[in-house]
C-alpha cells in the first residue's frame, strides 16, 4: 500500500451509541496531531463541528472544530437508542469511507461502532460487522479480523457465527487461509517471520483426542503443512494458558479459533487500548474495540482511548511505520 499523507475518514458509526461523544473528545485530545474527518450527520457530534466540502479541507478545519464531510441522517440523535431512519445512512458512511480510501482522498477508514442488529432490523443489512461488508466493498473473498494492543495480538479464525457453528466453519482450508493472511499482513508490518500461536478448539487442545478431535483433523494438518512452508507455528495449544505474560512473549500473534476465545483476553489486558484491525484487505481499516455502549451514551462517560489508538494505527499503517 502507498504510504499516504491524506487525512483518516472516520465513519460516524451508529449515532445513538458512544460513537459521537468519542470523537468530539478524540478530536479535544488530538489537536492538530492526526488529520481526520468524519462522514456522518454534522448535528449528531457533541462538540463543535466544521462541515468541510473535500477530505483535503480537514487539516485546516480541524483547528476549529471536528471536520465532517456532510450526511443528512434524516432523524436527530438520541443517545443510547437507535433510529430506524438512521440505519442507511449509517451503512452510507462507510461505503462512502471505504470510496474516499480506494479514491486516494482519504489515508485509511476508521469506523466508530456500529450496531448490528439495528442495522439489520432497520436496513436490511446482511453482514455481520463491519469486517464482511468491508470484503463485500472491496470484492476480496477472505478478510481477517485482528484485534491489537501493545501487549498482544489476536485473530478469531472465526468470527460473528454462533457456538454451536464454529467447528463445521472450521475446515483447514479456512484455517490455512486465515494463517497465511495474518501471516502476510504481518511481514508487511515488518516482522520478519512472525511467530504465531494457534490455540485448539476443545480444553486442554483436546487432550490428545480425548476431549475433541477437532485439533487432529484440522488444526494438526494444517500446521505441519505451514510449517512445511517455512512458517513459525506453535500449537495447537491449550487456549486456558496462552495468555499469561510469559507465554504471550513467545509469539507475536495468536490465532483463535472463535471469537471470545480471542477478544476475552484482550478486552481484558486492555480494553481501553485495543484496536480491531481488518487484515487481508485492499485498504487500511482500523476500528475502537468497543461496540455502542447504549447504556452510557449522553451520559458523558465514554472513554475515547480506543478510538484514538485506532486512529493512531491508521496513520501509523498509512504512513508505513506498522502496527
Ligand atoms: N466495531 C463495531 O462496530 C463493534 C460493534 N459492536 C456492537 O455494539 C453493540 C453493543 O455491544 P456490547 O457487547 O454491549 O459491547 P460494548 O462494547 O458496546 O459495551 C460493553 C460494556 O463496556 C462499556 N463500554 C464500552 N465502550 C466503552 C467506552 N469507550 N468507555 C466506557 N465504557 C465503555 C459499556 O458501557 C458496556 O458496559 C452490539 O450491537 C455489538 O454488535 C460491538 C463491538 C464492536
Ligand atoms: N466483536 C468485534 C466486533 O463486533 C467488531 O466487528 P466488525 O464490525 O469490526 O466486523
Amino acid at each position: 500500500m502507498p504510504r499516504s499523507d491524506a487525512p483518516i475518514a472516520l465513519s460516524i458509526g451508529e449515532p445513538g451509541g458512544i460513537g459521537p461523544e468519542t470523537i468530539a473528545k478524540a478530536w479535544d485530545r488530538l489537536g492538530a496531531e492526526l488529520p481526520f474527518f468524519v462522514i456522518g450527520d454534522p448535528t449528531h457530534i457533541d462538540g463543535p463541528v466544521e462541515v468541510i466540502a473535500h477530505p483535503g479541507e480537514a487539516p485546516r478545519a480541524l483547528h476549529r472544530g471536528v471536520p465532517v464531510l456532510a450526511r443528512d441522517f434524516g432523524a436527530p440523535r438520541i443517545p443510547g437508542t437507535a433510529q430506524p431512519a438512521h440505519a442507511q445512512p449509517v451503512i452510507d458512511a462507510i461505503r462512502d469511507g471505504v470510496a474516499l480510501v480506494m479514491a486516494g482522498e482519504a489515508a485509511a477508514l476508521t469506523t466508530a461502532p456500529i450496531h448490528k442488529k439495528a442495522l439489520m432490523d432497520g436496513a436490511g443489512f446482511a453482514y455481520p460487522g463491519h469486517t464482511e461488508y468491508l470484503a463485500h466493498l472491496a470484492g476480496v473473498e477472505d478478510v481477517v479480523m485482528m484485534l491489537a494492543c501493545p501487549e498482544l495480538r489476536v485473530v478469531p479464525a472465526t468470527i460473528h457465527i454462533p457456538l454451536a457453528d464454529v467447528p463445521a466453519a472450521l475446515t483447514r482450508t479456512h484455517l490455512t487461509r486465515v494463517i497465511r493472511i495474518t501471516h502476510a499482513a504481518l511481514m508487511a508490518q515488518g516482522h520478519a517471520n512472525p511467530r504465531i500461536a494457534v490455540a485448539g478448539l476443545n480444553p486442554h487442545a483436546g487432550e490428545g483426542g480425548a476431549i475433541g478431535r477437532e485439533e487432529i483433523e484440522t488444526i494438526i494438518p494444517v500446521l505441519d503443512a505451514l510449517r512445511a512452508e517455512g512458517l513459525a507455528l506453535a500449537g495447537p495449544l491449550p487456549a486456558d494458558t496462552m495468555f499469561h505474560p510469559a507465554a504471550r512473549a513467545g509469539y507475536d500473534v495468536a490465532i483463535c479459533m472463535y471469537h471470545d476465545q480471542a477478544l476475552v483476553p484482550i478486552k481484558t489486558i486492555d480494553f481501553a487500548g485495543g484496536v480491531n484491525v481488518t487484515l487481508g484487505l485492499p485498504l487500511i481499516r482500523t476500528s475502537p474495540d468497543h461496540g455502542t455502549a447504549f447504556d452510557i451514551a449522553g451520559t458523558g462517560r465514554a472513554d475515547p482511548t480506543s478510538l484514538i489508538a485506532a486512529l493512531r494505527m491508521a496513520r501509523d499503517m498509512a504512513q508505513g511505520t506498522g502496527a
